[in-house]
């Protein structure tokens, strides 16, 4: 079942066209890094299908419930969008609380405590949100989304300013969250972060997708040649016979060879063959292109 399905969605504002005819398949379950340039529409994409700004055409469905009837589907939704929204004047805890109840889920302070340690925020529970550093703000944000354990998460840059430590403790809830069923649908800069994470992943850019689909079949379709530095014992008379035709040479020293080849079979036929030439190997690493190599083509 698809979490998320659009057809031909587009946002203008005004004269700008921001979104221009998405169409995509989210199915539940699925981790989705949405990556793009600081204007692709990102926040964009995501405020729209969370019913924050309206569509200018096209259409969506979250969980098979059209776009028109969205407040149908909310109760399955957690949105952490940017900070801005924030209600600054009321506390952390009080905040948490009406946030709840939107969703129609009472808090007691056992468990208001629970969601501040979840996000790992620590913070007094009498302090306003005004009074939140940048970090602390991302943090009640992503708090308020998780209640009531949403099916389908949109996280809007949930870990850009937060400090290593906490970026590290936010990942593996997400990670957690993945692997006990929650779709997340997660717009990062980190693409890092999307790669380890994420089981899909979308490239925006101009108000379309670049490239979509399943993370590592993805890096496939882009990677023309793969790297693979073999440690091993090299003898000073060694020479590459035609055997290794397939393979390029591009660094060679006493203990180390990197070759480039074009598949990952190829890796298994080179080492084969040093091997039948007698020489000893100690590690094989292939050296897969990045999503970030990807991004910046
Ligand atoms: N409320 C608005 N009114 C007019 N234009 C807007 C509005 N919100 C966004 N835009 C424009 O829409 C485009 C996409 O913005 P959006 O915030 O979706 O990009 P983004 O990919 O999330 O960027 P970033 O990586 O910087 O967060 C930009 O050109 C932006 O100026």
């Amino acid at each position: 079942m698809a979490a998320i399905r659009t057809q031909n969605l587009q946002k203008n504002y005004g004269k700008t066209k921001v979104l221009q005819g998405i169409t995509l398949s989210v199915e539940d379950g699925t981790f989705w890094g949405l990556i793009g340039k600081n204007g692709a529409g990102k926040s964009t994409l995501i405020n729209t299908l969370t019913g924050t700004v309206l569509k200018s055409g096209g259409a969506f469905w979250i969980y098979d419930t059209p776009d028109r009837e969205l407040d149908q589907a909310k109760k399955s939704i957690g949105v952490m969008p940017d900070v801005s929204g924030l209600y600054g004047a009321m506390t952390g805890a009080d905040f948490l609380k009406y946030m709840a109840s939107l969703k129609g889920v009472k808090l007691t302070k056992n468990d208001i405590k629970r969601c501040l340690d979840d996000v790992n925020l620590d913070v007094p529970f009498d302090r306003k949100i005004k009074e939140y550093s940048f970090g602390m703000k991302k943090k009640i944000s992503l708090a308020q989304a998780l209640i009531g354990e949403p099916r389908l998460l949109f996280l809007d840059e949930p870990t850009s300013g937060v400090d290593p430590e906490s970026i590290l403790h936010l990942q593996g809830l997400f990670h957690r969250l993945h692997q006990s069923g929650t779709t997340i649908f997660l717009a990062s800069h980190n693409l890092n972060e999307i790669e380890r994470l994420c089981s899909h992943v979308a490239i925006l850019d101009q108000g379309n997708f670049r490239v979509n689909g399943e993370i590592n079949e993805v890096i496939n379709r882009y990677t023309a040649v793969i790297k693979v530095q073999i440690h091993c014992r090299v003898p000073d008379n060694f020479c590459m016979s035609p055997k290794f035709h397939f393979a390029k040479l591009i660094e060679a020293t006493a203990d180390t060879m990197i070759f480039e080849v074009k598949t990952q079979e190829d890796i298994s036929r080179i080492v084969e063959l040093l091997v039948s030439c007698g020489i000893s190997i100690y590690s094989v690493s292939p050296q897969k292109t990045t999503l970030e190599e990807i991004f910046l083509k």
